[in-house]
């Protein structure tokens, strides 16, 4: 078994058929490698999010496999896609996703409660977690009573609740502006090498680009380049 957590073959994904057909992903091939920080860049309809999710497990390819953490994703039936979503995947996305009438501390630990994690043990991790992504004292607020980046930052702290090898993250700043985003994504890499954990990004935003250990650069659902980040 090689070290790498992430590893993707000949990946292709269409949408519609006949005249309509939208190649959103043609014969994609990566690798991550355990602990390293991805960056996927790329103009708005250029794949991004269509890769993340094959990767992740939330959508079928049309052609082309998936392996995360040893596991065939592209090979697996919806129960093991269930756990393997629930146990070895952390998702954050553009548009936070928390769950609006539950508060930083309930939506930090739904997925505890999924995998079953007795309760005092739940807590216990939620407020390790809120404190880890600098929200100690918000524990009892809900999203609409936080800014943009204090709601990423309680959804970062949900995606890490099950400890997962692997985080995806889609435009995680795409929603703040350039300083918030800035410290999320500071707070992201931090998170992502401190546990070792395998990070794949989406941006749009070059600037953000300097804190990747690697860029992947897609154009119209190609793999095009894939760099040491410029500046480092
Ligand atoms: N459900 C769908 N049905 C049809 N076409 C789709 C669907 N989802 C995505 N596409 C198309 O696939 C291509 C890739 O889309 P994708 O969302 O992966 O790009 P992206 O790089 O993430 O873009 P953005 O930065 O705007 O989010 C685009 O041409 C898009 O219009």
């Amino acid at each position: 078994m090689s070290e790498d957590l992430v590893r993707v073959q000949g990946l292709c994904r269409d949408y519609g058929s006949g005249d309509r057909v939208v190649h959103a992903l043609r014969d994609v091939s990566l690798r991550a490698g355990r602990g390293e920080l991805v960056a996927v860049r790329g103009r708005s309809g250029a794949g991004k999010t269509t890769l993340l999710n094959l990767i992740g497990g939330l959508d079928r390819p049309t052609a082309g496999r998936v392996w995360v953490a040893g596991h065939e994703v592209t090979a697996a039936g919806e129960r093991d896609l269930l756990r393997l979503r629930r146990d070895d995947i952390g998702f954050v996305f553009q548009s936070f996703g928390l769950i609006p009438i539950l508060s930083a501390a309930e939506n930090v630990g739904v997925p505890m409660r999924l995998a079953k994690v007795p309760a005092a043990q739940r807590e216990e991790r939620v407020s390790v977690l809120l404190e880890l992504v600098g929200l100690g004292g918000h524990a009892a607020q809900r999203p609409y009573e936080m800014s943009g980046g204090q709601q990423q930052r309680v959804a970062i702290a949900r995606a890490l609740a099950n400890d997962p090898a692997l985080l995806i993250a889609d435009e995680p700043t795409g929603q703040l502006d350039s300083e918030t985003g800035r410290a999320v994504m500071d707070l992201l890499r931090a998170l992502v090498h401190a546990r070792g954990m395998t990070a794949l990004v989406a941006t749009h935003d070059p600037t953000l680009m300097e804190l990747a250990d690697r860029v992947l650069v897609l154009r119209d659902g190609r793999l095009v380049e894939s760099s040491e980040p410029v500046g480092v």
